[in-house]
């Protein structure tokens, strides 16, 4: 257990925020534009964690068919960015838990920061409709930086700008995208049991919790 611990990283998709009725539908939206079939939310959470690149090639290979590359790929990318922005309102659902977890961390002076796959464009809205303008010290989004999860970068970097040692803070996810960051970042990592997380065993990630409420994480923080 990091003692004391300084600083909570956080995924978002899955783990803050039950987002994935709001991105199945902007993927759905895209996918009947280009002319396929709509696929259930039930696939569509399988595929969320490892960015909207991804989800987006997901989908595409699901309807069948050669996936389009370059030009052909990129604007079936640039419309799904189209949905996505019109898809926030339906993604801002808090867990249980949430908001509690990120102000308690924070007045037991523990650092809080967001680290997600999702594109960066979008964080600042989702924050605006949750009302969480004020409870981030850091923001790393997908394509902040020219890495994401699951390299270890977007971790080091925000535990580099806190000044606080990887071994002193914690990421907190719902994946194995986030548990493989943690580990490649010699980071404790915190799972919880409710996300979107496809098949992951999470009793053998070597997590220091596996929880169904964030709250639980103010335990490992000092009063
Ligand atoms: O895959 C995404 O777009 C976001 O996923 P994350 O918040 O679970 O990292
Ligand atoms: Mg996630």
């Amino acid at each position: 257990m990091p003692s004391p611990l300084r600083a909570a990283l956080f995924d978002l998709d899955g783990t803050l925020i039950d987002s994935a009725t709001g991105i199945a539908s902007a993927l759905n939206h895209t996918l009947q534009a280009l002319g396929h079939a709509p696929e259930p939310e039930t696939l569509i959470r399988t595929w969320i964690g490892d960015g909207a690149r991804q989800l987006l090639r997901q989908g595409l290979q699901h309807a069948g068919g050669d996936l389009p590359d370059g030009e052909a790929f990129e604007s079936a990318y640039a419309l799904l960015m189209r949905h996505y922005a019109d898809s926030l309102p339906l993604q801002a659902r808090a867990y249980p838990g949430a908001e509690d977890a990120l102000q308690g961390l924070h007045a037991r002076g523990v650092r809080v920061a967001l680290c997600t796959n999702k594109p960066q464009r979008f964080i600042a809205p989702l924050f605006e409709a949750l009302g969480w303008n004020d409870l981030f010290d850091a923001v790393v989004g997908g394509d902040t930086l020219p890495v994401h999860k699951p390299d270890p970068e977007p971790l080091w970097h925000i535990a580099r700008g806190f000044g606080i040692d990887p071994a002193q803070s914690v990421m907190v996810g719902d994946s194995r995208t986030d548990a493989e960051a943690a580990r490649a970042a010699g980071m404790p990592l915190v799972l919880v049991d409710y996300g979107y997380r496809r098949g992951y065993d999470l009793q053998t990630a070597g997590a220091l919790q596996v929880t169904a409420d964030l709250r639980s994480l103010l335990d490992l923080a000092v009063e």
